[in-house]
């Protein structure tokens, strides 16, 4: 059941993550702005959207009726002074000062009960809202890859965030089908801060000549992994891996085990950033991305 108090969500960016999300709550209900620096970007991502619920039909998942309404749903916005909502999700690039910008940007022009949501992967929330003036209504809310697919959401509550704002988070994520789970202000949170290692150490072994990347994919995925680390990387993106790791490695003070990987730069300076790049550290032809 969508949340009352919401009705209408923005999200800003329509990368990898952004076009997931912009996916869920157009499905669960909700009109959708979705809006992007680059507006070709938000076409590929409603494009990529409708391929997407287009398969789903043809499996037998969803009716073609629900399709089109969903579909319908999400408008692409070229103008940033457009996006007056109940619930703005700020999905851009992991650079903090972009997302603080965004932030303030979004707040002035909003409604002091707007709720103002970041799905960072590691910046500290309090820090993202240390630029608000009424800090209370921000909080993390930190979806996975691919968001469709991926029940799980971390709820990240700030040091200034109040109750109200964590309880309307846990309705709308209810009302996504998903399932919230929450989280104190740390760097990288939960989820993050367990994968980190998964993926240091799988770049290592590759750094120190252990074994190839292909090899590595294929025994974490025979032991039972869903995807190889390589594979995810891919997946997720390898530039915005990358940007995680170093901002998890300051936030920790240059704890060693976070350490960025000098293969894992090498492939984000290459522009091989991997899915979405149509090559990382497998190549992919158009069609997959
Ligand atoms: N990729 C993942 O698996 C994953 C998972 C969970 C969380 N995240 C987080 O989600 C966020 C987005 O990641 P992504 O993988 O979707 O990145 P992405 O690179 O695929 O997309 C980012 C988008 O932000 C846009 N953008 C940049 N600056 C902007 C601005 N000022 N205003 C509007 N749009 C702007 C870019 O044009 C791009 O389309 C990051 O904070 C990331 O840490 C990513």
């Amino acid at each position: 059941m969508m949340v009352e108090s919401i009705k209408n969500v923005a999200i800003i960016g329509a990368g990898t993550m952004g076009q997931g999300i912009a996916q869920v709550c157009a499905l669960a209900g909700y009109p959708v702005m979705l809006y992007d620096t680059q507006p070709e970007i938000t076409k590929t991502a409603i494009a990529n959207v409708r391929k997407r619920m287009e398969a789903a039909v043809e499996k037998g998942k969803l009716s073609a009726n629900l399709k089109d309404e969903a579909l319908a749903r999400i408008v692409a916005v070229g103008d940033f002074r457009q996006l007056q909502v109940d619930i703005a999700i700020e999905v851009v690039v992991e650079k903090l000062e972009v997302k603080q910008k965004i932030v303030a940007e979004l707040e002035k022009l909003n409604a002091i009960d707007c709720i103002l949501v970041s799905n960072t992967s590691s910046f500290p929330i309090t820090q993202i809202a240390s630029v608000m003036k009424h800090k209370n209504r921000f909080a993390g809310l930190h979806f996975f890859n691919p968001a469709p697919v991926m029940k799980l959401v971390e709820i990240i509550r700030g040091a200034a965030t109040n109750d109200h704002t964590i309880k309307v988070l846990e309705a709308f994520v209810e009302s996504l089908s998903k399932i919230s789970v929450m989280a104190t202000d740390s760097p990288g949170f939960i989820v993050n801060r367990v994968a980190r290692l998964f993926y240091a150490e799988s770049l290592k072994i590759v750094e120190d000549g252990v074994s190839d990347y292909q090899t590595v994919d294929r025994l974490l995925k025979e032991t039972g992994f869903k995807m190889g680390p390589f594979q995810l990387m891919d997946l997720i993106g390898v530039d915005t891996n990358f940007a995680v790791t170093t901002s998890m490695y300051n936030a920790f003070h240059q704890e060693p085990k976070f350490r960025p990987s000098r293969l894992q730069q090498q492939k984000v300076d290459a522009g091989q950033h991997g899915r979405k790049s149509g090559k990382g550290f497998y190549e992919y032809p158009q069609t997959e991305q």
